[in-house]
């Protein structure tokens, strides 16, 4: 019997590496399939949230912890802005910080997210100065800020476009907090209204960004890869309020308590 061939030694390649390059409509399915698994309009405190199955401290927490997100935002943004190289894309970046910013006449959304707080009834002082934060939270929105910082410009792009699944979960959010909570109205609410328009606008200039540079499979997957770390945090979020308010409810020490 002649002798068999032997198997040629694999290539060592980079997990995620291998495969064809994505039609940009592929890389787009691929992006949109990590959010229909993994965005965190799936999270049961989510679906708690909307559903009116929370007490007004439970829905005080929420509003707490994310104020810390939302205070961040703009600056993850001013650090790719930083980084940014031609002028379109820095104008395109401060666009979407002026959003949260404001300009200094009109309110922007971290403004707009406090007067969501002081609906709730909760002192400003208190939520801007972060003492009741959860340590979940703030790990997780630090990562965040971190990965926009520390890694290349597509993959803090890419990490943008869980905003492609917002306006959604955004609008299923404030119909079913106003049905459900008889301590929320429309003006408490009003922080998500503009971001209905703001999302899909910062979407489509970052998802375009994404599929005209995204030019090799290995960075395709750093852009999925950006995506689905995005999401986990998002996620990791809820976890940590969940835990702390609703179930086993163990607030850890320092945390805000309703
Ligand atoms: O209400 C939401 O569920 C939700 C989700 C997200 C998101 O997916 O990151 C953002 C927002 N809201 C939001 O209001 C917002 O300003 C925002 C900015 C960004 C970002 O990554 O730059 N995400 C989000």
């Amino acid at each position: 019997m002649p002798d068999r061939p032997k198997a040629e030694p694999r290539p060592a390649s980079p997990p995620g590496a291998k495969g064809a390059l994505l039609a940009p409509e592929e890389l787009e399915a691929a992006l949109r399939a990590i959010g229909a698994e993994r965005y965190h309009s799936l999270h049961p405190f989510h679906r708690l949230l909307h559903t009116g199955k929370l007490d007004k401290g439970q829905v005080q927490a929420w509003a707490l912890n994310r104020y810390y997100y939302q205070a961040s935002i703009p600056a993850k943004d001013a650090s790719l802005l930083a980084r940014l190289p031609t002028t379109d894309l820095r104008r395109e970046w401060r666009r979407r910080i002026e959003d949260h910013d404001g300009d200094g006449t009109k309110p922007g959304g971290v403004e707009r997210w406090l007067a969501l707080t002081d609906g709730l009834g909760l002192d400003r002082d208190y939520v801007v100065s972060l003492a009741g934060l959860l340590p979940g939270t703030r790990f997780a929105v630090d990562a965040y800020v971190h990965f926009v910082r520390e890694k290349s410009v597509l993959e803090a792009v890419a990490s943008s476009l869980t905003e492609m699944f917002s306006p959604n979960i955004i609008q299923e959010r404030v119909a079913g907090m106003l049905r459900g909570y008889d301590f929320v109205s429309a003006e408490t609410l009003a922080y998500f209204t503009p971001r209905l328009t703001q999302a899909p606008q910062d979407v489509d200039f970052a998802l375009g960004y994404v599929k005209e540079h995204a030019d090799t499979r290995e960075k395709q997957e750093l852009c999925l890869a950006a995506l689905r770390f995005k999401c986990d945090l998002l996620w990791a979020q809820l976890d940590a309020l969940h835990f702390a308010y609703v179930a086993p409810g163990l607030p850890p020490p320092g945390a805000f308590r309703p």
